[in-house]
């Protein structure tokens, strides 16, 4: 579904993300972990095409896309939830929603679909996004994504100012995704949730990938070990 390779990209001169390579399956459900400023939303955004890659090369569905524009990548099927959900303020869900609609892509979901998931929404349908609470935000940009039916979605940190509960009621939403065969990555801050839902567990640490490993091969503790810096290199088995 996607392969990124030796990926770097650069503000300036700095190499916020450093020879990153990953592979990810038709229906691979990846947890992107690592702390503030690792490099995980820059290298998410590059491989969504909202970054320009200094170096390297990102591949969808086999295809080279590199160089191809994020509006042509969500096209083909690839779709980023931004951190920070970039709703359109002024206008209301459903219309937030229905933007999603605009790459026409075939799939089974459709607006009655996301009320479903979603069902929080049903009351702030006509309501504008800037009146709504975080949780009802955070659901309407991941339905929003959605809307486009999408073969990737990817979401950058889901659980981001929302309370206990409400994530709760987000990954209760996103899990329903599992079973329709959607391949997710996402970035994920908590890491006992990230070992729970996700198949796979990918830290990242000053812009390098430093641990790939499968969630049942590994646990809280390797993975805070390379979180900070304790663990030396990619993929090495614990002793
Ligand atoms: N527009 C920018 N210009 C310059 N440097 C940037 C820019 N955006 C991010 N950076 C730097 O790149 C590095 C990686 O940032 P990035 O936002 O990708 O990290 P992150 O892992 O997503 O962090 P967080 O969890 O805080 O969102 C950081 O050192 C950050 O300061």
């Amino acid at each position: 579904m996607l392969s990124v390779r030796n990926l770097d990209v650069r503000y300036g001169q700095f190499r916020a993300v450093q020879d990153v390579s990953m592979e990810i399956a038709q229906g691979d459900i990846v947890s992107l972990i690592g702390a503030n400023g690792a490099g995980k939303s820059t290298l998410l955004r590059a491989i969504a095409g909202a970054l320009p890659v200094y170096s390297g090369s990102v591949s969808f569905k086999q295809q080279d896309v590199t160089q191809t524009p994020s509006s042509t990548r969500v096209k083909q099927g690839l779709s980023l939830v931004p951190e920070g959900r970039r709703l359109f303020a002024d206008m209301t869900v459903e219309e937030n929603l229905l933007l999603g609609t605009t790459v026409k892509r075939s799939g089974d979901w459709n607006i009655d679909r996301i009320f479903e998931t979603f069902p929080n929404l049903v009351k702030r349908r006509h309501s504008k996004t800037g009146h709504l609470s975080g949780g009802e935000q955070q659901a309407t940009a991941i339905g929003r994504a959605l809307m486009s039916n999408p073969d990737l979605l990817i979401l950058d940190e889901v659980s981001l100012g929302l309370s206990p509960l409400v994530v709760d009621q987000v990954y209760a939403s996103i899990n329903s995704l599992k079973g329709a065969g959607t391949t997710i990555l996402l970035v994920e801050q908590d890491l006992g949730r990230a070992i729970s839902f996700s198949q796979r567990a990918i830290c990242m640490l000053e812009g390098k990938v430093v641990l790939d490993k499968p969630t049942c091969d590994t646990n809280k503790e390797e993975i805070t070990q390379a979180y900070f810096g304790l663990h030396q290199s990619n993929n090495q088995e614990a002793s």
